[in-house]
């Protein structure tokens, strides 16, 4: 698999994007579990995937390319990671952001970090941006958490935790809690670790019940796989109860360019990074995606969304910075 090209990976990719848009549209008639089924889809994306990027000459290639959505014309550099972080994407064979990291990182590092809403399609780097921006954010001297990142499964959780590892390989300082099932702390304990990522009924157990974790001091909160989230009643309410704990959301700063839109609705969490492959309300479109060799298509702005804390929509993975 490390030898396909990342082109034909690319294309597979939008061919399962494609099915995956006619199932959401249906899910509710069709297919109750389909969320699962979303979840398990995007687990198995990113193993793929972690396999494609061995080849780093391939990425680089379409990162120039203007028709590709890795095409990127900054440096992690311009992005100003501290040199622990940079050491830690070029360790893991990135050598420049995608476009969705350059858009949108420079507004999760800002001090303070900046609510977003960014949309982009699967494998385009969303999942690296806001791991990025979460370790970017971390105080290493402030031994409490103060990143929170909710995912739909256990395994989505442990998943995105690798990436957290892998980047912060050299920033040993910075420590990661697994808030997942079959973790157990004693009671009354409060934990030291810096970054926390679980699955909702565990983080909310933490934050709530067990007070390991006082959300009042989260600075982002990432709500991973946004769409399989907020589709399953359960994760809706617990992880808009984890979000309502934290700090009282920023107003939105005005979007950038086509890629960022501003969150019309003062009450909705921060950040939400969606992928682009789900259609929405047709004639609501701010955006458009460029196909590597083919038409450019157009898809819904996250403003179609419609009002409401967490609202169903095409997006998923998200990021709310409650700072
Ligand atoms: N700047 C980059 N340069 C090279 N490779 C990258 C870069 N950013 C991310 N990648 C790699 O591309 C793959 C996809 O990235 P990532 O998982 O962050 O995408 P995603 O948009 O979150 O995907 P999904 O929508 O499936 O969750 C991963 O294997 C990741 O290591």
């Amino acid at each position: 698999m490390a030898t396909d090209s990342w082109a034909l990976a690319v294309d597979e990719q939008e061919a399962a994007a494609e099915s995956l848009s006619n199932l959401h549209l249906k899910e509710e008639k069709i297919k109750p579990d389909a969320n699962e089924d979303r979840a398990a889809q995007s687990l198995l994306n990113k193993l793929i995937r972690s396999n494609l990027v061995d080849n780093t000459n391939q990425v680089e290639v379409l990162q120039r390319d203007p028709n590709s959505p890795l095409y990127s014309v900054k440096s992690f550099e311009e992005l100003r990671l501290k040199p622990q972080l940079l050491q830690g994407v070029y360790a893991m064979g990135f050598n420049r952001p995608s476009k969705i990291q350059e858009n949108a990182l420079p507004l999760m590092l800002a001090e303070p970090p900046q609510n977003l809403i960014a949309q982009s399609q699967s494998g385009t780097g969303k999942t690296a941006a806001f791991v990025l921006a979460m370790l970017s954010q971390v105080e290493p001297a402030n031994r409490y958490p103060q990143c929170l990142c909710l995912s739909p499964t256990y395994e989505l959780a442990l998943q995105t935790g690798k990436v957290i590892e892998q980047m912060g390989k050299f920033y040993p300082e910075l420590k990661l809690a697994y808030a997942v099932r079959g973790n157990k702390l004693e009671r009354g304990q409060k934990i030291s670790e810096h970054i926390v990522i679980g699955t909702p009924g565990t983080v909310l157990d933490w934050c709530a019940k067990l007070k390991f974790i006082d959300p009042k001091k989260i600075k982002v909160f990432v709500l991973d796989e946004a769409d399989v989230m907020i589709a399953t009643q359960g994760h809706q309410d617990q992880s808009i109860r984890i979000q309502s704990m934290g700090q009282k959301p920023r107003p939105f700063k005005p979007g950038q360019g086509e890629t960022l839109a501003r969150v019309p609705d003062p009450n909705s969490p921060g950040v939400l990074f969606g992928n682009l492959h789900i259609a929405g309300k047709e004639g609501d479109v701010t955006r458009t995606k460029a196909s590597r060799g083919g038409p450019r298509r157009t898809y819904p702005s996250p403003r179609s969304l419609g009002p409401g804390p967490l609202r169903e929509g095409p997006w998923r993975g998200a990021l709310p910075g409650t700072h």
